[in-house]
């Protein structure tokens, strides 16, 4: 590898580049994130070696390019020495996109071997993939994690979830006619581990996370061990050995920036040392202070594909699922949803946050970083267009693109016991947030009274149980009148807000139809949401009502009376 080009280095104090992301590291974690250039132990002068090593590490990249620009020191101010690695330039980018197909894609031996044709059939690719679990795999690991906690060691062997995860796993190796030995030590290492969690009755979110990295870790065994077998060359990776560096926010972790760089090189090097299409896992991290596996949070695959992606410049970023791409709304609640064609980053993005199971909501970082296209695609209809997300698309005739909902939302309705006229109350409200840590989704303001919603996810991956919500009311009653309204839902409208007029028009009127009522509107800073909070117990009719209206040429007139709010039944249009 061709080594630093030593000059002076101006460290850019105070400025926050995404591209430059200080990371205090130690000789051990520099070892163990595999970064992209020697720092063996001749780096690390004597009174050094002990102490905790400043390294500042910046990922450069056009499009096809990657470089590594780094500076070392003991402390910020003095900088010992810097430099800048290999330059990977788009003519030796070996491979064009990355394909992620999730846990439905590869949930058995014959879904295995589709997959493996339907990657055998785009010749012309050099593709990464990135695979899920097998199907129900994540949720059974969970499952048989929480009951060994309570279930007694001497009886882990007979939790009917372990069972099926190895007769899932078993059963397609044999017939895929692949070597049981692949996973056999997973399998091994997995009941230990659930005899270990039984000891302990204890599961800790490390735990947690070490415990379902053992799905994406067999699936991607199989499936490399059954391409090569069809004498297609791969090779498996498990990502938090290849340098996928994430905080240590066990359960919910989130890449940094020095990942880009680190996997890069190692997909590189290893291509030119033997090329073998890439088989990576999904999901898993290595957290950087800890060393431990960490996970994305759940759907955290499509993050893994975005992000290798980004590290490589690739051309496009496919995510391969279960169905013929983003929908109008989740088809579990509106079987009639349909194809969107098109989205942009933007709009992907706010409709995976508020909701949409079919997109991490963190994953189209990456990809609007990098500005590369994210293409949706179904592996059970292979033929069907799917959903083309990239940095614009043509507004002119869009009005509404899909409606997502979001359940089982807390809002708060915050009212000043001061009078009009005092400052300073929003930021005294948001203050008291940011001390508890919690981070809110839908706001709505007026000088005096604040309405927000809590984001369901946060408060479960941080177990924000009743408690807490009691604690953030009492610290907020220190300066305002606090209601607390449980299970309401968000109904988020993604589209063209420029049109806002025209899409609450019509809104509004199916909502007084059905005898709905709005307790709070929010249009996103984004442009492309506009959301709206009902209660649990209406969304769902709320959704098919808007779905019908908007996206059907002929919506249905009356579907079902509903009950006005004084009681009358509502005999209106639109009324579903
Ligand atoms: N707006 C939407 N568009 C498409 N699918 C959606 C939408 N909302 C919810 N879904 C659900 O998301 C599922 C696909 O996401 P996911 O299960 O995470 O896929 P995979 O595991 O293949 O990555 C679909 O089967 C569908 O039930
Ligand atoms: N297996 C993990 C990660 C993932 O991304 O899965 P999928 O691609 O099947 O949503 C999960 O179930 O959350």
């Amino acid at each position: 590898m061709a080594t630093s080009s030593m000059h002076t280095f101006n460290p850019p104090v105070g400025v926050k580049s995404p591209y430059f992301q200080p990371l205090w590291l130690q000789q051990r974690q520099i070892r163990n994130f595999g970064l992209p250039f020697p720092l063996d132990s001749s780096y690390f002068p004597a009174r050094t070696r002990r102490r905790p090593l400043l390294l500042k590490v910046s990922c450069q990249r056009r499009p096809g390019d990657v470089s590594v620009k780094y500076h070392r020191g003991s402390t910020n101010a003095s900088v010992l020495e810097c430099g800048e690695t290999d330059n990977y330039t788009s003519q030796d980018n070996e491979f064009t996109c990355v394909m992620k197909f999730g846990g439905s894609s590869v949930a058995s031996a014959e879904r295995m071997r589709e997959v493996a044709e339907l990657i055998c059939s785009f010749p012309e690719e050099r593709p990464i993939i990135v695979l899920s679990a097998m199907g129900k795999t994540t949720n059974n690991l969970l499952l048989a994690g929480e009951k060994a906690v309570t279930c007694g060691a001497s009886n882990v062997d007979g939790l009917k979830e372990l069972d099926f995860i190895k007769n899932l796993h078993l059963r397609t190796v044999n017939e895929l006619g692949v070597d049981s030995a692949i996973i056999s030590r997973h399998l091994d290492e997995l009941e230990q581990l659930l005899k270990g969690i039984a000891m302990m009755k204890e599961l800790t979110p490390r735990t947690r996370d070490y415990l379902v990295s053992f799905g994406e870790c067999m699936s991607t065994r199989i499936f490399a061990a059954y391409l090569n077998k069809i004498a297609v060359k791969a090779r498996q990776y498990d990502a938090f050995d290849i340098g996928f560096i994430t905080t240590d926010d066990f359960t919910n972790a989130d890449i940094l920036e020095a990942t880009y760089p680190a996997v890069a090189k190692r997909l590189h090097d290893d291509w030119l040392n033997d090329p073998a299409i890439p088989i990576v896992t999904g999901f898993l991290g290595k957290g950087w202070r800890t060393c431990a596996v960490t996970t994305l949070g759940r759907g955290g695959s499509d993050l893994t594909a975005t992000t290798l992606g980004k590290a490589l410049g690739l051309r496009e970023i496919q995510v391969w699922k279960d169905v013929d791409g983003v929908l109008t709304c989740d088809p579990n609640i509106y079987p009639g949803a349909e194809p969107v064609p098109f989205l942009t980053f933007d709009e992907a993005a706010e409709l995976a946050y508020f909701g949409a199971q079919v997109l991490h909501p963190q994953s189209m970082r990456p990809a609007r970083e990098a500005n590369i296209p994210v293409r949706v695609k179904n592996s059970y209809n292979p033929m069907a267009p799917g959903t083309l997300i990239t940095k614009d698309r043509d507004m002119s005739r869009a009005v509404l693109t899909s409606i997502v909902v979001k359940r089982n939302v807390t809002m708060l309705d915050i009212v000043s016991t001061r009078m009009l006229g005092q400052f300073g109350f929003l930021a005294k409200v948001f203050s008291i947030f940011e001390d508890l840590g919690i981070s809110v989704d839908v706001v709505a303001t007026s000088e005096v009274s604040i309405s927000l919603t809590l984001d369901p996810s946060k408060l479960w991956s941080r177990e924000l149980i009743q408690q807490e919500l009691d604690h953030v009311v009492e610290e907020l009653e220190k300066i305002a009148v606090v209601n607390l309204l449980q299970h309401r839902s968000i109904i988020s409208l993604i589209g063209n807000v420029q049109r806002s007029s025209l899409i609450l028009e019509k809104v509004f009127h199916v909502f007084r139809a059905n005898g709905v009522n709005v307790q709070m509107i929010s249009q996103g800073a984004s442009k492309v949401n506009i959301s709206l909070i009902v209660n649990d117990s209406e969304a769902e009719q709320c959704v098919r009502c808007l779905h019908s209206t908007f996206f059907e040429s002929d919506p249905p007139t009356v579907l079902l009376g509903s009950k006005s709010g004084n009681g009358s039944i509502v005999s209106e249009s639109n009324v579903c």
